[in-house]
């Protein structure tokens, strides 16, 4: 066991911290190092597995980043944008693999992000699941099948706790549909319609968001022509989706060259 890579844990107490200190504690391919929340969080201090009331695992809760990723082979980080900002700069120095799940990144973040891939791999993915993946790869492959007739449309559904909209998966599927179309995302977004649009514009790809109850992740992309639609549909019912990939992520980042990597890298997809 202490040759298996160690792992920190970060936003221990999240719906997907939680879960990923158990997977990481239970499994036999890595060791739980650390588990970190924010300072002043009423867990910091306490066994994290008495935290989340289950049996004590042995790891204290700590609000020390610099301290954890010392002693860490792995980081995976399911947080907030400012947060996984600050950790990939500490995890580079720290010349630990960072797992990225968060989501709501902007483009200065991302650019951080890529500074910080300089030093140390990075693997970040919108969605870590094994099936998301695949129905980016299917998604890329019907746009450029088609074309502009069909308008495509991407609507997602998800819990009520979400706090960023299009969620990160529906534009990982954005990307991938406007990159079969040999298009720029960035020109063709439109999100959120509501009150007097105007009629839609030919080759715009639409993001729209549903959030209600304790939805894990669902997505659609539609592609709408006269007469025909096609639906690609992926729906998450369980976290231990993400959990599984975030875990794979970080034993495939093991010993490769520095870069910012994704999922598709680790699946070979
Ligand atoms: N890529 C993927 O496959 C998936 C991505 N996600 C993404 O992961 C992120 C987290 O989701 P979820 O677990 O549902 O969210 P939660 O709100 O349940 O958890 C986020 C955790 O991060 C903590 N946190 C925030 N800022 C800091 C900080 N500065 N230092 C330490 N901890 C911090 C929060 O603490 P506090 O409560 O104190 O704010 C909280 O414990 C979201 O961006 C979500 O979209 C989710 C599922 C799958
Ligand atoms: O916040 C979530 O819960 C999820 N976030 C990711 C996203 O933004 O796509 C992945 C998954 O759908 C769950």
């Amino acid at each position: 066991m202490a040759d298996t890579p160690g792992i920190v844990i970060t936003g221990a107490s999240g719906r997907m911290g939680q879960m990923l200190v158990k997977a990481v504690a239970a499994s036999d391919a890595c060791r739980l190092v650390a588990a970190l929340e924010r300072e002043g969080h009423g867990w910091v201090g306490q066994d994290v597995g008495t935290a989340m009331g289950v049996p004590a695992l042995g790891v204290a809760v700590t609000d020390d980043p610099v301290a954890a990723f010392a002693k860490a082979q792995a980081v995976i980080d399911f947080t907030a944008p400012a947060a996984t900002v600050a950790f990939a700069g500490l995890a580079a120095q720290a010349r630990a693999v960072h797992v990225i799940g968060t989501t709501g990144l902007s483009a200065v973040d991302i650019e951080a992000i890529d500074r910080a891939a300089h030093h140390a791999v990075i693997v970040r993915a919108g969605n870590m699941s094994l099936g998301v993946n695949l129905l980016v790869q299917l998604t890329r492959k019907v746009a450029a099948a088609l074309d502009a007739d069909f308008d495509i449309e991407i609507v997602e559904a998800h819990h009520r706790h979400k706090v960023d909209a299009p969620s990160g998966t529906a534009l990982m599927l954005g990307e991938a549909a406007a990159a079969g179309r040999g298009v720029d995302l960035g020109e063709v977004r439109q999100s959120g319609r509501d009150g007097v649009t105007g009629a839609r514009r030919r080759g715009d790809i639409g993001f729209s968001a549903i959030r209600g109850g304790d939805i894990v992740g669902e997505h659609d992309v539609l592609f709408a022509a006269d007469g025909e639609r096609i639906t690609l549909r992926h729906v998450a019912t369980d976290r231990g989706v993400f959990v599984r990939g975030a875990l794979k992520a970080a034993l495939w980042g093991q010993d490769r060259d520095p870069g910012h990597y994704d999922m598709m890298d680790v699946l070979g997809l």
